[in-house]
């Protein structure tokens, strides 16, 4: 399968190099990647000279059974009006990344188009196939349009297709919640180095301890409370901390952080 990613930055770039990377496992997907500048493809290319490489937006669609759109939205309409000029994008199938261009939009930007429009939502593990990644269809996609992309995305990690409300939501958690766990992530190492930790032993236990939790819940299918009662003895240590927490808003803080992204 062909694809065209258009922007290989940091969302787009992570998805060339996991496609990469599936194609390293047997995946028959041949990847284009584009970008502003030839250093930032000269940068891809060093380690992943499996992708092709240009600045030529539009031959790289041209060539392209798929279309992927990840330059930043305020962007996008530019590159659109360039790389759909002249029929170019009719017909494929067009995967855009841009945040919060709904395929309402992406269709008033393509008038009169037959491209096969998806809203997407993936994260930057998509790099490590451990994306989590929403896919909204336009109303007019052909259910297997839909699968095609499903079983494309489903290389780089767990795929939901779903509405928009849903897709929204869980962009929440997932596209920018991964910055959120980081920062959960970098509270802990802080933490530690108050307890006497060097900053990079602090940052493999904070790591390992994500993980660890990950595998506890994903193993036993126990709701995290259920699985917190497990660590929690009375009187003890674990429920000083938790308790801790809470005084200072954690759970409110998490829910306000998640809802600030929708306003
Ligand atoms: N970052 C994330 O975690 C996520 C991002 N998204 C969405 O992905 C999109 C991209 O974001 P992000 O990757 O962070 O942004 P970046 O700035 O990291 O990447 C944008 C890329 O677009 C390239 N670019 C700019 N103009 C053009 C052009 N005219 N033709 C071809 N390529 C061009 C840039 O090239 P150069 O490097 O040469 O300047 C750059 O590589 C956004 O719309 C965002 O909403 C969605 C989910 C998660
Ligand atoms: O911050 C943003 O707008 C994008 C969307 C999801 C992650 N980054």
């Amino acid at each position: 399968m062909r694809i065209s990613v258009i922007g290989a930055g940091n969302m787009g770039g992570a998805l060339a190099k996991g496609w990469v990377k599936a194609m390293r496992d047997g995946a028959d997907l041949d990847i284009t990647v584009t970008a502003r500048t030839q250093q930032s493809l000269d940068r891809i290319k060093a380690d992943f000279p499996e992708l092709h490489c240009t600045l030529d937006n539009k031959t790289a669609v041209a060539e392209a059974e798929i279309v992927v759109l990840a330059v930043k939205p305020w962007m996008a309409k530019t590159v659109i009006d360039e790389i759909a000029s002249e029929g170019r994008l009719d017909g494929k199938i067009f995967i855009s990344v841009a945040a919060n261009i709904l395929p309402e939009d992406l269709k008033a930007m393509l008038p009169g188009s037959t491209a096969q429009i998806l809203y997407v939502m993936p994260n930057i593990a998509a790099e490590y196939c451990q994306s989590m990644t929403f896919i909204s269809p336009a109303d007019d996609v052909p259910a297997e349009t839909v699968k095609t992309v499903e079983r494309l995305l489903s290389l780089l990690g767990k795929t939901q297709v779903c509405d928009l409300k849903t897709l929204a939501a869980g962009n929440m958690l997932a596209g920018c919640g991964i910055a959120y766990v980081m920062r959960f992530i970098h509270a802990m190492m802080q933490g530690g180095v108050e307890l006497g930790l060097y900053p990079a032993n602090a940052q493999q236990i904070a790591q390992q301890t994500m993980t660890g939790a990950v595998a506890v819940l994903q193993e036993s299918g126990l709701h995290p409370e259920a699985a917190i009662d497990k660590v929690t003895t009375p009187g003890g240590l674990t429920i000083r901390g938790l308790n801790e927490l809470e005084h200072s808003g954690m759970t409110s803080a998490v829910i306000r952080c998640l809802k600030a992204g929708m306003k």
